[in-house]
């Protein structure tokens, strides 16, 4: 379903991404780890049209879409959340999501918000002001929301998870568990707490510096020597 061909990100002097190459097939739940700085935030810019690559191929569905602007992107079916919430300020929750929806979608569809509040868990604070109303779960949950209004086939998930507390984490897991299910979604999630990776990533993809230094099952790729050291400098015993 995607596929990159040694996307190389450069900004000024620091090259963020060097000649990387990924394929994620369709159903599938990827997993993108690795160290503050490596590239993944990067990576999801260059994949959803924030950020045009200094070089290499990005198809997603067959298509080249290296050149589309954002919001095409997101109407072929490439949605992300960005790591910081980011609501539209003095809108309801509902409002937020039909901007996403009318933005990325094309069109309105009421129905089709009343199941993505419901799933989220968010149906009660519909229309809560999503500036101020919102605890930090549901300001997360709201970021999923926004991207699944734009009815995407891949979801990017930019630590979504982060900062939660371990409990609210797993139950966070498991809805987003039910959101892939019920949208048939591809996923990529960045993610730093490998417990919960093992959760939900049956493969797991670790960038350091740039590149793509191991791709595998989780079990196999949190016992790589090369990836043990890339997160602590350390050797294994
Ligand atoms: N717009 C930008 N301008 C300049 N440098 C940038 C920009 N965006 C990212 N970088 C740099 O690119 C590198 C990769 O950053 P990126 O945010 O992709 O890492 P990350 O793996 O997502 O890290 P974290 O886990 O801390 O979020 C870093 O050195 C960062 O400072």
């Amino acid at each position: 379903m995607l596929e990159l061909d040694a996307i190389t990100m450069r900004f000024g002097g620091l090259t963020a991404l060097h000649a990387m190459s990924l394929s994620v097939a369709e159903g599938e739940t990827l997993g993108l780890v690795g160290p503050n700085g490596a590239g993944k935030t990067t990576l999801f810019n260059v994949i959803s049209g924030v950020y045009a690559p200094s070089g290499g191929t990005i198809r997603f569905g067959g298509q080249d879409v290296g050149a589309l602007p954002q919001w095409k992107r997101a109407r072929v079916g490439i949605g992300r959340t960005f790591q910081i919430p980011q609501p539209m300020r003095e809108l309801t929750v509902r409002e937020n999501l039909r901007v996403a929806q009318r933005f990325g979608a094309g069109k309105e569809d009421p129905a089709a918000l009343d199941e993505i509040l419901d799933l989220l868990g968010l149906a009660h604070k519909q229309h809560a002001d999503a500036a101020t109303s919102l605890a930090l779960t549901e300001q997360k949950a709201l970021e999923v929301g926004k991207a699944l209004a734009v009815r995407p086939r891949l979801l990017m998930l930019d630590e979504v998870l982060g900062g939660l507390e371990m409990a609210t984490k797993r139950t966070f897991a498991r809805t987003l568990e039910t959101v892939r299910a019920r949208f048939g979604l591809t996923m990529v999630i960045i993610e730093h707490d490998i417990e919960t990776i093992k959760a939900l990533c049956p493969r797991v993809v670790v960038l350091n510096f740039g590149q793509l230094i191991a791709d595998g099952t989780p079990e196999a790729v949190f016992n790589d020597p090369q990836v043990i050291r890339s997160y602590t400098g350390d050797t294994p015993a």
